[in-house]
């Protein structure tokens, strides 16, 4: 007679793998330390930076976010966006910049919540930047070329993280050639947006930014003086006050997002976050934020098995995009299936 196996028996073979598991992790909470704060004077340095970068990649790993501290020298565009902003939200001509759903750029006002504008690099023609104020254009796009200038160091830090050579991360990026060409049609992939948040009483369901990841490789956002950015932690899903935490000058604020965790195999993830209605002390302070939000192009590959993690298929950008913009529904009412590149405006998406 066949013997069947003992329960015993079978709910330890069904299970082995779960006596292999180390233990689940107990809760442990947040501390302040944990986030690193780098400087860039100290990361750009090839002898003496080993232990910035590795203290930036391992924020990044358990709390899903960095804070990098930038000298003086590099805070013109910064402070220059802040002031930009401010005038450009107390004049009349956002009204006639309104967002053009097509290019995916311009200014977008929610009632009591905050207004936006929304940029991609461009030097076309066509595109017609604010008249007010006068540097508008040259500001935003000296605070584009930064910003950029960052996130190639901080590719460099990620991809020296997980020992591949940074190329992979920053091939990714619009081609320079093309914005050098001064391509008449080209319009870049990445986003940046300055904010300006109301902070009136509110409604519970008028939550300034609600609770999302973004979509792209690598966010970078300057600190700014009414806390109200909230990240969660990764691990134990506390809500981490992120402003509160800086403590250094001139600290911009570096994470992930879907793009990047989906090329790295969630080796660096795409951290969930929100911008909250402000304390009470502070309610009626207006937040002025500007956000730069990196892409890749339409048309690169991401490959994980270049990266020495051959288990997703690649996919380009653009796929990728229209598979998220499908069933994701944005965290500033924002509704595009646009992705940059030349020839944009264009129905990009199915191009590739
Ligand atoms: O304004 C901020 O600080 C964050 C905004 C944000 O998360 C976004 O635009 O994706
Ligand atoms: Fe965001």
């Amino acid at each position: 007679m066949r013997r069947l196996p003992s329960r015993r028996w079978g709910l330890s073979t069904n299970r082995w793998h779960l006596s292999q598991a180390p233990p689940p992790p107990s809760y442990v909470p947040f501390k302040p330390e944990d986030a690193a704060h780098v400087a860039w004077e100290d990361i750009a340095n090839p002898e003496g930076g080993a232990d910035s970068r590795a203290a930036f990649v391992e924020s990044l790993r358990k709390v899903g976010f960095v804070f990098l501290s930038l000298p003086d020298s590099m805070m013109g565009p910064i402070n220059s966006s802040y002031e930009v902003a401010r005038q450009f939200f107390a004049g009349e001509a956002k009204k006639h910049h309104r967002m053009r759903e097509q290019r995916d750029v311009g200014y977008v006002n929610m009632p009591h919540i905050k207004e936006f504008y929304q940029m991609r690099y461009t030097k076309s023609p066509t595109e017609v930047w604010p008249s007010q104020p006068e540097n508008f254009k040259e500001v935003a796009l000296e605070y584009y070329d930064l910003m950029l200038r960052i996130t190639k160091e901080c590719f460099k830090m990620m991809a020296e993280g997980i020992k591949v050579d940074a190329e992979h991360f920053v091939n990714l990026l619009d081609l320079e050639e093309r914005k050098e060409k001064e391509v008449d049609t080209f319009y870049g992939s990445t986003l940046f947006r300055y904010f300006r948040y109301k902070n009136k009483p509110c409604l519970p369901e008028d939550e300034p930014c609600k609770v999302h990841t973004d979509i792209g490789l690598l966010t970078i956002i300057p600190v700014t003086t009414v806390p109200q950015l909230q990240m969660l932690h990764p691990d134990n899903f506390e809500w981490i006050d992120a402003e509160p935490l800086s403590t250094t000058k001139n600290e911009v604020i570096v994470f992930c997002g879907e793009m990047m965790e989906r090329l790295t195999m969630y080796y660096y993830r795409a951290v969930m976050h929100r911008v909250n209605p402000p304390p009470v002390e502070l309610m009626g302070q207006e937040r002025y934020s500007l956000v730069y939000l990196c892409r890749g192009r339409p048309d690169a590959v991401m490959d994980t098995v270049k990266l020495n993690s051959p288990v997703l298929e690649p996919i380009t950008i653009a796929e990728f995009m229209r598979q998220r913009y499908t069933n994701k529904e944005s965290a500033n009412g924002l509704n595009t299936m646009q992705v940059g590149g030349v020839g944009f405006p264009t129905e990009n998406l199915k191009a590739f």
